[in-house]
């Protein structure tokens, strides 16, 4: 219980390094962040304060004051506003990384617009609204030699890779049925919420969704090979939300057996319409020899459990906040902030403790569309911006 306390204190109150001299070797990054949005503070603010080579240096946002609210607000050292703010922060010459939290339908046109500007891109999930845009990304940014990161930071945690790590001992035996549900309540993404907004690329399966699909093929160590069934249920009968889906689930079958179970749940019903049930946040993995169950793999860093069930042995609970032996982390370190330190790893030339490569990000908006497609919502809307390397066109 104090361990909880613990974390929770210093997840709130991180004990803040300065950030490296400018002249240092290597020297720290300038971060440009695109919009003022929600998850800003906790994805890139808060993990900056306790990484030294993490500076941020600028935000933009359609409009200027808010863009400079923020920025004093945040601590960011510049802000850019207008209807070019967005353009101005990526030609801006101090700016090493662009984080892209803008919403999903205009990740592919900002992020191939910040590679195009030579920035490395920390891009939050899901990538793009479409396998062939995140392809597009992943080309241009070999091209140019720059890091692109697809954010899903749960990946960078210990509490995650513990449970693969356990499933790749085979001390369960074969994986049989993966099963993953991640659920919020209703209210928690307001009716104007651009998770409502097809043309944004909204929808359940693009945003908990998105998680549950890269946690099955990272978990089965392997992608699927079909979507046997799907179905989704419309955020409103109103024309807007016909392609919208506030649930989903789907069953996805391997070439080795494996038998996946996908369940989002953006909008999920409070009991007597006002009490929020407990989200589920958990995957669970059947095995030939045994079970294995993470509650809370999405944000481990507060609280989660490993739950190991050998078919013959006892059963045993394990807990993962940081790395044993040499990988950096503290037990406070939040999701957010492992990717940080991979991410950065990566962009000064380092070997990152995890990575995401590209060709997953791309197989995850596959089997995203692939479930649009059985599930008869349809892929969201490919981008109508058009990369051109001398000239941009809309
Ligand atoms: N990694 C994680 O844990 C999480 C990731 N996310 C991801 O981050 C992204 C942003 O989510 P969230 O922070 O909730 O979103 P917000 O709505 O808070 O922020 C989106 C930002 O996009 C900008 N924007 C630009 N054009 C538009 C437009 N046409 N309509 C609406 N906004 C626009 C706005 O910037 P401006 O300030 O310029 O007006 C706004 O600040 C999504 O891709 C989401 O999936 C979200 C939550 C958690
Ligand atoms: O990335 C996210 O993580 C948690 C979800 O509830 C949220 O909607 C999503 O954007």
């Amino acid at each position: 219980m104090l361990d909880f306390f613990f974390r929770l204190y210093y997840i709130s109150n991180p004990p803040k390094v300065a950030a490296q001299s400018a002249s240092s070797n290597p020297k720290p990054l300038k971060f440009g962040c695109l919009g003022a949005a929600k998850i800003t503070p906790g994805a890139l603010v808060n993990p900056s304060h306790t990484h030294p080579e993490v500076v941020l240096y600028a935000v933009a946002a359609r409009d200027k004051a808010r863009a400079e609210e923020f920025a004093t607000k945040h601590g960011f050292q510049k802000a850019y506003g207008g209807s070019m703010g967005y353009q101005e922060m990526i030609n801006d010459p101090e700016v090493d990384v662009i984080y892209n939290p803008l919403p999903n339908g205009l990740h592919f046109e900002w992020t191939m617009k910040a590679l195009k500007g030579g920035k490395h891109v920390l891009l939050e999930k899901p990538a793009t609204d479409t396998a062939n845009e995140a392809a597009q990304i992943y080309a241009l940014a070999e091209r140019k030699g720059l890091v692109v990161l697809e954010a899903f930071h749960y990946r960078f945690h210990p509490a995650i890779q513990r449970v693969k790590a356990i499933l790749d001992s085979k001390e369960l035996g074969a994986i049989t049925n993966i099963s993953i549900s991640l659920t919020a309540p209703s209210g928690t993404a307001k009716d104007d919420d651009i998770r409502w907004k097809y043309e944004l690329g909204g929808g359940s399966t693009m945003d908990p969704g998105s998680y549950t699909v890269n946690a099955l093929h990272y978990l089965a160590s392997s992608n699927p090979s079909s979507v046997m069934k799907a179905s989704a249920v419309p955020y409103s009968s109103a024309p807007e939300h016909k392609k919208v889906d506030q649930r989903f689930t789907a069953t996805l079958a391997f070439e080795n057996n494996i038998v996946g179970e996908l369940y989002s749940n953006l909008n999920e019903s409070r009991i007597f319409g006002i009490i929020p049930r407990i989200p589920k946040l958990t995957a669970t993995v059947q095995c030939e020899s045994g079970y294995i169950e993470i509650f809370n793999f999405l944000i481990p860093s507060y609280y989660h459990y490993i739950t190991v069930a050998p078919s013959g042995g006892p059963r045993r609970t394990e807990k993962a906040y940081s790395f044993k032996g040499s990988a950096k982390g503290e037990d406070w370190w939040t999701t957010y902030r492992y990717q940080m330190e991979a991410f950065v790893d990566k962009v000064q030339g380092r070997t990152p403790q995890t990575w995401l490569e590209p060709q997953e990000t791309i197989e995850n908006m596959k089997w995203i569309e692939a479930i649009y497609d059985k599930d008869g919502f349809g892929s969201r809307p490919h981008s109508t911006y058009v990369f051109h390397d001398d000239k941009d066109t809309k």
